[in-house]
């Protein structure tokens, strides 16, 4: 393989941007999200970017895994990727051991470092054989445009904390201002949503629930359909419904929302695979998740269980090259291809738009993003766009992407000045609600 291009350097740069105060069944954003960017150079001079969610152990891992990607060949990219899933392999088998200098490989954390990793030697391949990354998946690139949904969140008072929440930014549109104002009831969310449709042209939109109570996120569910009767509406409880009021509930939506999203979870000694399919009997209602099918071998019992219709293959829990088999799969047995997402920067919207544009079939609901509340922190020439409720495949070989290094380094430089570097949603919900600790089964302002 002596044409191929060597991997040079892999430099792990964790970085950070600012956020909204968002309410989610975890509590509120912090006003800082972290994300890692993973950016390999290789000797014909190219350099190669991925991104993924931030951790200290997934830090670890890329530290780990550095000695394995430098002085690889770009061309044997299955072999290298083969190999990290190897040492994988191994250490979930040591771990077994009584050893206890031996960590534990967090799968989550590896599999977000070896996507980041995996996404950069996309890049890398892609400008290698001048093709866009899309055409590398197996499928090809199959559309240039993939839908893309306005994730609408309810927002927190940012005075009442102390922390260092952005004011919205004068001049700017509607939405730029919107996104870091008080939104807490239904009227105040559809005003969020005519923003963020008029700057992106969204016919798609997702309430993030699991903060009020289950009553006030359908009414917020039913004026966002008042005000957009020709879009599809969804919302997101993360699971914090009880069954009995994921079915009350979702019997009140039927008919009108294209899907819940993991609108029950596990309770009572049964499996949130288990309350799901239950509720899929009960309602008829499509299910989507990111919470129970995150793994190959949790994608099959969800399926054996009949529960979920939507898998949100994330690239960044999957790989782009295992979401795009999850989207294959989607294909070949009737099921809805979607994505999942959090907070993130320009590299992942160029992620999830290649992998959009990969995904066999037309049976593919709007993909999440977060990207509308970070838009204007891009750490890239030109970030992808979304316009007329689609995000568009950059042009160009690879990921379609140029790095501007001079934002990455104040990214990094953001990154380093943080006390609490890890995500802990708990912190700003304290200002809200004293002592508030998280509870899975209750909405975050039900205490
Ligand atoms: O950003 C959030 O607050 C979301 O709740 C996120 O953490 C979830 O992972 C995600 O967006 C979801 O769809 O569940
Ligand atoms: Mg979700």
């Amino acid at each position: 393989m002596s044409d191929s291009p060597v991997i040079k350097t892999m430099r792990v740069v964790p970085v950070a941007g600012y956020d909204s105060m968002l309410l989610n069944i975890g509590g509120a954003h912090n006003c800082y999200f972290t994300r890692i960017l993973v950016i390999l150079t290789d000797s014909a001079g190219r350099t190669g970017v991925g991104e993924s969610p931030c951790h200290a152990s997934t830090l670890g891992l890329l530290a780990r895994f550095q000695s394995q990607i430098e002085g690889s060949e770009l061309l044997r990219l299955n072999a290298t990727i083969a190999t990290l899933f190897a040492s994988d392999a191994r250490h979930q088998q040591t771990a077994h051991t009584d050893d206890i200098h031996i960590p534990q490989m967090n799968p989550e954390k590896f599999y977000n470092a070896a996507a980041a990793i995996e996404a950069a030697l996309l890049d890398l391949m892609g400008q290698h054989l001048n093709l866009p990354v899309a055409d590398l998946l197996a499928s090809g690139r199959q559309r240039d445009r993939v839908p893309v949904l306005g994730y609408l969140f309810y927002i927190a008072d940012r005075n009442l904390t102390s922390m260092n929440y952005q004011a919205g930014q004068a001049g700017g549109d509607a939405w730029l201002q919107l996104r870091h104002e008080k939104a807490m009831d239904a009227q105040s969310v559809v005003r969020l949503a005519e923003a963020a449709a008029e700057r992106y042209g969204f016919r798609d939109f997702k309430l993030k629930g699991g903060v009020h109570h289950g009553e006030v996120e359908v009414e917020t569910v039913n004026a966002l359909l008042q005000r957009f009767p020709q879009a599809r509406v969804t919302v997101d409880p993360n699971a914090s419904w009880s069954l009995d009021e994921a079915i009350y509930y979702g019997k009140q939506l039927a008919g009108r929302i294209p899907y819940l999203e993991d609108p029950c979870g596990a309770e009572q000694g049964y499996s949130g695979r288990e309350t799901l399919a239950e509720f899929k009997r009960a309602t008829g209602i499509p299910v989507a998740t990111n919470m129970i099918a995150n793994d190959w071998r949790q994608l099959q019992h969800a399926l054996q269980l009949n529960a979920i219709d939507i898998p949100l293959a994330d690239p960044h829990f999957w790989t782009m090259r295992h979401a795009h088999t999850v989207a294959q799969l989607c294909q070949e047995w009737g099921l809805t291809t979607g994505c999942h997402s959090n907070n993130h920067f320009d590299v992942s919207l160029a992620m999830v738009a290649h992998l959009g544009a990969a995904a066999p079939g037309d049976r593919l609901t709007a993909f999440d993003t977060h990207w509308i509340w970070q838009d204007g922190q891009q750490l890239t020439q030109h970030a992808p766009q979304i316009r007329d409720g689609h995000l568009e495949l950059p042009e160009g070989p690879g990921l379609g992407i140029t790095l501007n290094m001079k934002r990455v380094e104040a990214a990094h430089a953001l990154y380093t000045s943080l006390p609490d570097k890890n995500r802990n949603d708990a912190l700003g919900m304290q200002f809200l609600i004293e002592n508030w600790s998280f509870n899975a089964k209750r909405p975050a302002l039900l205490r």
